[in-house]
């Protein structure tokens, strides 16, 4: 059992997601510098989590955030609640009329097609979620009265602001005080960072918080860029390589922090803008844990990939405590979600289920 989680009788959440959540602006199969109409969805590395744990997996999650209360943010508030992830924990700021001091994240993207890439396009400044003070949310509550089981969050929401960080600590040393599995994806994102001090800021940030993880995500470049470890000869492609790759830096990486008890990254090559070579490892102390390889995976979104690979991860470790069927819940789920549209996955368990037992795409009728 890599992970003790509480019982769930104890909790009123399985699990809760602390980040921001935009308003992803999509321009469906064309482009955003000649788009004439969007489709709006919501989307946000810590929430899409959140967002697949609860609809496709039947968990019970909720998000801890910040809106401008205004039209978007109650759109925004609308598709959180249509993908029945309880919002109640939401804090809402009153919106001054133009969004000079405060504002609802926006994020324009497009998936791209063969050799033209996806591009993301992200107006986030001084947002809500940005604004967040540790203060504002009564994390004694949430961790010690309501309970929670497991509570992620990650470098996205990290890099969003000078403050973030000290809202994912206090949240974090609550959690722990009472037992709840903390979970960090690193998502190294160099465009947020570059605004408040760069990589060294970001391994100064990363490197506080991840002494309160227990279930560490993040590829190479993520733990080279986020928390300084140096990988020798990363490779570019999946290949034994690159898992060999991951696997040596492991051994670095929990001499230094030996809070983590599991370790888990996808191993993706970008072949084109719609196929990928795909699979996903993950360590702990028992050992290595390998997804099943798929190489040529088609693609319809690749965006929340990522994402939906760590809700299936943690729905696996949550479920079956067993490492190997946790990283092939993930890897299932993050291949699922990736052939349909928006951040979030539209995928079933018992989709997620037949594919990790080899189930093809013949049509069902
Ligand atoms: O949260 C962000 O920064 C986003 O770009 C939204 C996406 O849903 C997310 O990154 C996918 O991992």
């Amino acid at each position: 059992m890599p992970v003790e989680v509480l019982p769930a009788e104890d909790c009123r959440y399985d699990l809760v997601s602390l980040g921001e959540v935009m308003l992803r602006l999509d321009p469906g199969e064309g482009r955003v510098r000649t788009a004439r109409s969007f489709r709006a969805w919501e989307g946000g590395g810590e929430y899409n989590v959140a967002r697949g744990l609860r609809r496709c997996f039947g968990m019970r999650t909720a998000l801890v955030s910040a809106f401008a209360d205004n039209e978007v943010g109650r759109l925004l508030e609308d598709l959180i609640l249509t993908g029945g992830v309880d919002a109640s924990l939401v804090k809402w700021l009153p919106y001054d009329g133009i969004g000079r001091t405060v504002r609802n994240g926006l994020n324009f993207t497009e998936r791209g097609f063969g050799v033209r890439g996806a591009v993301g396009v992200s107006d986030r400044g001084h947002t809500a979620a940005g604004q967040l003070r540790p203060e504002d949310v009564d994390w004694e509550h949430l961790f010690g009265t309501l309970g929670v089981r497991w509570f992620h969050t990650g470098g996205i929401y990290a890099a969003l602001s000078d403050t973030t960080p000290d809202v994912i600590e206090a949240a974090m040393a609550a959690a722990r005080r009472h037992g709840t599995i903390i979970s960090y994806d690193l998502n190294y994102r160099p465009s947020l960072w570059k605004a408040i001090g760069g990589k060294a800021r970001a391994q100064e940030v990363n490197r506080r918080l991840a002494r309160y993880v227990d279930v560490m995500i993040g590829n190479e470049e993520d733990f080279t860029a986020s928390l300084g470890f140096e990988v020798p000869g990363t490779a570019e492609d999946l290949s034994d390589l690159a898992a060999e790759n991951f696997e040596k830096m492991i051994g670095q990486v929990v001499q230094e922090y030996d809070n983590f008890k599991v370790v888990a990254t996808t191993l993706r090559t970008v072949r084109s803008a719609t196929v990928n070579d795909w699979g996903a490892v993950a360590w702990s102390r028992d050992g290595f844990a390998h997804a099943t390889h798929r190489p040529g995976l088609e693609i319809l979104d690749r965006v929340g990939g990522g994402d939906s690979f760590a809700s299936g991860l943690i729905f696996g470790l949550l479920t079956t405590g067993d490492l190997g069927r946790a990283v092939e819940y993930g890897a299932a789920h993050g291949a699922l979600a990736m052939t349909t549209p928006g951040d979030t996955s539209m995928a079933t368990r018992a989709e997620v289920e037949a594919l990790m037992a080899g189930a093809g795409a013949r049509v069902q009728r």
